[in-house]
């Protein structure tokens, strides 16, 4: 298996290649050469499979052979003991055909642990496996950043210095990047918002002499990895629910377009999958571009659902390069008007086919919070703001008989206030989290200035040469 630049200018990689590269030499993204295809009977033949066993089954064909089989098993099986539910990613129903696909049972309470864990591993392998060091640069609005601190804290190989943005995150999720005592963590506050933390990461990227002299690599859902981890649950869910013999539709709380492009990943891979639909908060540019076929940048609103307070939607690209049926020349320019103008017009066909299998829709904050308190009435159920959000675009935009299933991307416990601002309940941390809120904190404050973060991530990788 092939991975290939979106943009068209990057040498194509195997698998270990892309997972270390994160984002392409020419600023694209990577994705395999072709689907991995799985037939209504090898789908079935998924059926009662243990998470970890449906992970190898389904994962096995990104490798192209480059991981030995008992390694990747162990790598799997290792990433997913990290669970505190022995369904690892469980399904709940909440209505008479709605479920919530709970992917918030890892070490950090939200679903980037499920790719992270296993990211991690992988990574590690790789490097160790070549006598290598990484630095490791990431972005977050919140929940990638304590997730890789989680995953990565002490790995001997590997440092990590996670961008988040100074104030705009919320307290658990701010404690769970800083109060780490591992010495390969590095929490960053950028005096900025997320696309500015996201915008740093990429330009460290592409400044070619700084990428190379610290081995540069990426957690964020740039790496393709993380997409892939993702795909398993589509297929956990969709099985439980009756798959191949019956299709399931899926809403997914979006922001950088990760979470939903590994739904549209399972679906060409063979999974019946019969409506994707994109929920966002009041930073709704991607349900405005369904709406109007253009993609136009406004500033960032703060709401109730951080994570999702996004404007530059970065995955978004490899379904543009699936959309223009993988004509590279057609990203760049599309990529060029958003870098010169914060906005480009998608041609018709193109968005003709985005919306042959996509619909959107957005959640204000106020429409979060009567959701969050209409299910805990109806359902006796707790959503957490990301959550609501999808449950809020499920319930106006679904209907007819095929299963939906909202992606529970948080737990209620990571943002406590504006649950209980909106249900009176406070969501309590599990036990094994309970010291997260008096440990001490360590991070630096840095502005939103490319040299200054370069500077700060070379003094402090050992990578660094
Ligand atoms: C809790 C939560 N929900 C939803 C999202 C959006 O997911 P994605 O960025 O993959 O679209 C995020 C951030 O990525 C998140 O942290
Ligand atoms: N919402 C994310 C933003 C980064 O997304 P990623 O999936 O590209 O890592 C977060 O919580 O950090």
């Amino acid at each position: 298996m092939q991975y290939v630049s979106t943009r068209g200018e990057a040498p194509a990689l195997g698998f270990s290649d892309a997972v270390l590269a994160g984002l392409a030499r020419d600023g694209g993204l990577y994705v395999p050469r072709e689907w991995p295809q799985f037939s209504a009977a090898d789908i079935r033949a998924m059926r009662g499979l243990a998470y970890p066993d449906l992970a190898i089954r389904v994962l096995t064909p990104f490798l192209g052979g480059e991981i030995a089989a008992p390694v990747f098993e162990r790598l799997v099986r290792e990433a997913y003991a990290t669970f505190r539910h022995e369904a690892v990613c469980p399904l709940v129903q909440t209505g008479k055909n709605t479920f919530i696909l709970e992917l918030f049972h890892g070490p950090t309470l939200a679903f980037k642990d499920v790719a992270m864990q296993l990211l991690a591993r992988l990574m590690d392998h790789v490097l160790a496996e070549r006598g290598q060091r990484a630095t490791i640069v990431g972005a977050t609005s919140g929940d990638t950043g304590g997730a890789a601190i989680d995953a990565f804290a002490g790995r001997d190989r590997t440092d990590i210095f996670i961008l988040f943005p100074n104030g705009k995150v919320s307290p658990v999720q701010q404690r769970q990047m800083t109060t780490s005592s591992a010495a390969n963590v590095h929490a960053l506050s950028v005096e900025g918002n997320f696309d500015d933390c996201q915008g740093l990461v990429k330009d460290m990227f592409n400044d070619h002499a700084f990428r190379d002299r610290v081995s540069l690599s990426g957690v964020n859902s740039i790496n393709w990895a993380r997409i892939m981890a993702q795909i398993v649950y589509y297929f956990s869910s969709a099985l439980s629910l009756g798959a191949p013999d019956r299709p399931v539709s899926f809403t997914v709380p979006t922001g950088n377009f990760g979470d939903i492009f590994a739904g549209y990943a399972a679906k060409r891979m063979g999974l019946p999958i019969e409506r994707l639909i994109i929920a966002t908060n009041d930073n709704d540019i991607l349900a405005r571009t369904l709406a109007t076929g253009e993609y136009r940048t406004k500033g960032v609103f703060a709401t109730t659902s951080p994570s999702m307070d996004i404007q530059v939607s970065s995955n978004f690209e490899r379904l543009l390069f699936e959309a223009a049926e993988r004509n590279a020349e057609t990203v760049r320019r599309y990529m060029n008007g958003l870098k010169q103008s914060g906005a480009f017009a998608i041609e018709a066909g193109e968005m003709a086919r985005i919306r042959s299998e996509f619909d959107a829709g957005r959640a204000t904050v106020e429409e979060v919070a009567a959701t969050i308190r209409a299910t805990l009435e109806k359902s006796s159920y707790l959503l957490d703001p990301h959550t609501a959000a999808a449950v809020h675009v499920a319930t106006v935009r679904a209907s007819g008989p095929v299963p939906m299933v909202v992606l529970g991307t948080a737990h209620p416990a990571k943002f406590p206030a504006a649950v209980e601002a909106a249900s009176g309940i406070v969501p309590a941390l599990p036990a094994w989290l309970g010291g997260l809120m008096t440990a001490d904190e360590k991070y630096t404050i840095l502005p939103s200035d490319l040299k200054m973060v370069e500077d700060y991530v070379s003094r402090h990788s050992r990578a660094a040469r």
